[in-house]
């Protein structure tokens, strides 16, 4: 899945503003952003629910929506919550469904042993907890054998125990050989079930790649604190760093996020006579990750600096 300077407005509201998106082949990638970042918009342009303003998108290798009626057959998709009769049980719903599809009712079985639901076949819906009801719909995803899988913010209201079973799910989609695109705003969730992910920001691609790659120790970042934040915020930034401060210290990483090493901060503060009352290495978490990319992104637009700065 791929896009390309994608773009959606809404009247005056920018949803989407140039998205580049890449979607490795296989395995969990998510979309990662603020609520109203255009996670959604996305989804609905790429499944032909909402037309494009701008841009290029391809499914399964195909230009969309010109097209999709080529591959839509290979892709299942929740992007707002499917309905199922609340009388009837798990499995009449999905046969139902088979039938109105042109799928073999014997699949239906298979699709509920896939998502964990073979025990649970002929509960009726209405008694079922929101974590089976998800894993339901997303049973309906996987009745034609489709290659992607897309699902936007799939843990949406669900309690832990809901959240962990959608979780094992998709995990088990993509380990069957699929792909599966999820959005979601959690951060904890993405890091816990993604592959690769893509940070998105007001519209944009902020950050995306292979999750281990982002959390490497590449990406760590050095933290200080001292008596003095402009001057050592400048020294810093002409060392070439960037510099975020944050709950009173400096959070520093490395030129374009690269590799970072502490006694190299410490001799460019030193440089400028200022000696740290704190320096610790941290490694990056998908979290402190985010904080940084969305932290430029937020500065940048605010305040109109170039790079990542505050002060
Ligand atoms: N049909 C619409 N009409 C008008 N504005 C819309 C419409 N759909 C989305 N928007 C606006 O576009 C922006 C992006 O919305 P979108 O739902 O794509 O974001 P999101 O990242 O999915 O957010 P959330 O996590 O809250 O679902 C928001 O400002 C939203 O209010």
């Amino acid at each position: 899945m791929r896009t390309s300077g994608l773009s959606k407005r809404f009247g005056r509201t920018v949803a989407v503003a140039g998205l580049d998106l890449n979607v490795p082949i296989g395995g969990v990638h998510a979309l990662l952003g603020p609520n109203g970042s255009g996670k959604t918009t996305t989804l609905r342009m790429l499944l032909g629910l909402v037309r494009a303003d701008e841009g290029v998108m391809e499914l399964c290798g195909v230009p969309v929506p010109e097209r999709l009626d080529q591959v839509i057959s290979y892709v299942g998709a929740i992007v707002e919550s499917p309905k199922f009769a609340p009388s009837m049980t798990l499995r009449r719903n999905l046969e139902i469904l088979a039938m109105s599809i042109g799928v073999n009712r014997r699949r239906v079985t298979e699709v509920l042993l896939e998502v964990g639901l073979g025990g649970r076949a002929d509960t009726r819906f209405r008694q079922c907890s929101l974590g089976m009801k998800q894993r339901l719909a997303i049973a309906a995803t996987l009745l034609k054998e489709p290659q992607v899988l897309i699902f936007d913010e799939p843990t949406n209201g669900l309690d832990p125990s809901g959240i962990q079973e959608i979780r094992t799910t998709i995990r088990d989609i993509a380990n069957a050989g699929r792909t599966v695109l999820i959005s979601s705003h959690l951060l904890g969730e993405v890091e816990q079930v993604a592959d690769s992910v893509s940070i998105i920001g007001r519209g944009r691609t902020l950050m995306e790649g292979d999750l281990a790659t982002l959390l490497s120790g590449d990406r760590s970042r050095v933290v200080v604190e001292v008596a003095d934040h402009s001057l050592a915020h400048e020294a810093l930034r002409q060392a070439g760093y960037a510099v975020v401060l944050s709950g009173g210290r400096l959070h520093v990483t490395g030129p374009g996020g690269g590799a970072i090493e502490a006694g190299a901060v410490a001799r460019v503060l030193g440089g400028v006579d200022l000696w740290p009352q704190h320096l610790s290495v941290e490694r990056s978490t998908l979290e402190s990750v985010f904080l940084e990319v969305t932290a430029t992104e937020h500065l940048t637009a605010t305040q109109g600096l170039p790079r990542t700065e505050a002060s």
